[in-house]
């Protein structure tokens, strides 16, 4: 056990991956892309009685998961407190005596998520860490604001300290075919974002279809995306499994004919170790071991720590629920 806890934990540097630089705009492979939602629907729905997880490692596997959490905090009434004690959490995920009994120090969640007005008190709460910092940006959440504004806000976050920056796509260009378009937006958002890295929000809950979900998840890379991620938080349908599905696949077969591996972050709505435990087999089994690196993979969730510490706790002190148990395979 301490040895897969060992290797499980054990963090990549951030970013390690050479960036994806895009590429002109394959409208025919674009086209081409379809998603047959029964299928997809199927195999989703055996996703969560898989045994992927071995029972012996679910902590190391929750551990994982830690460092794969952006650790979001977007709410209107945020203040600098809330974003200084969610840092702390982040440097400190799991509770001294939990981390002790498990014989393991020094994790940390993947980064930190906020908006453009708190990454500044972020950037401070996280210095010498290494622990990266995420702006979400272009008018988030809907991503309506003038053009010249949302790519000015990447510009801000920037200069401002982030990291990464978590920009919204215009979903219109996406209801209504509108690939060039798209692609244009966001090969500008990436050019705005200079060394952050970026994560193309799809929105998908907005996006109309599972096809038009795979459309968008290739245009996103071929204009440089570094990663793309489901959801804002905020739309009424967030990540799910039939979604993670057409997006992975989407990656795996950019990575397959460009070389370049993009990273996957669902977000929205992910807040049981349980469920983390799903998406991490679903990464293992569909893009493989590459991509449970915190490069390469991340939740988007404001909650989901809480429950991985409280499972964390049950297993140091053997108090699992037998229902939990078999769910988590
Ligand atoms: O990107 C992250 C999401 O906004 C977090 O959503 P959540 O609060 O449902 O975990």
């Amino acid at each position: 056990m301490q040895s897969k806890v060992d290797h499980m934990t054990a963090q990549l540097p951030q970013m390690v991956e050479p960036r994806n630089p895009g590429q002109d705009l394959d409208l025919d492979w674009v086209l081409s892309a379809q998603a047959n939602r029964s299928a997809i629907e199927r195999r989703a729905g055996t996703l969560p009685g898989r045994r992927s997880v071995k029972k012996d490692y679910q902590a190391a596997w929750l551990l994982k998961a830690i460092t794969c959490i952006d650790l979001t905090t977007l709410a209107g009434d945020d203040t600098e407190g809330r974003v200084r004690r969610l840092c702390a959490k982040a440097r400190q995920p799991v509770r001294h005596d939990i981390m002790e009994k498990l014989g393991v120090e020094g994790i940390t969640t993947g980064a930190v998520c906020v908006y453009h007005d708190m990454v500044a008190p972020a950037v401070e709460a996280l210095q010498g860490t290494g622990i990266p910092v995420a702006a979400v940006s272009t008018g988030f959440p809907a991503g309506l604001s003038p053009f010249h504004l949302r790519v000015a806000e990447i510009g801000e976050s920037v200069k401002a300290g982030a990291d990464e920056i978590d920009i919204v796509i215009s979903r219109r260009h996406v209801l209504t075919g509108n690939w060039q378009a798209l692609y244009d937006e966001m090969k500008e958002f990436r050019a705005a974002c200079g060394d952050a890295h970026v994560k193309a929000i799809l929105a998908t809950g907005e996006l109309g279809s599972l096809r038009n979900v795979a459309r968008t998840s290739l245009v996103c890379m071929m204009a440089g995306a570094d990663f793309i991620k489901t959801s804002t938080g905020k739309e009424s349908v967030n990540a799910t499994l039939p979604v993670s599905l057409v997006m992975i696949r989407a990656i795996r077969d950019y990575h397959e004919r460009t070389g370049y591996r993009v990273g996957y972050k669902p977000a929205g709505g992910i807040s049981k170790a349980k469920d983390a435990l799903v998406y991490l087999s679903l990464i293992k089994e569909e893009l493989g071991d590459r991509w449970l690196q915190p490069d390469m993979f991340r939740f988007g969730a404001s909650s989901l720590l809480g429950d991985i510490e409280r499972q964390l706790e049950h297993h140091v002190t053997g108090a699992y629920s037998a229902g939990w148990r078999h769910a988590a395979g």
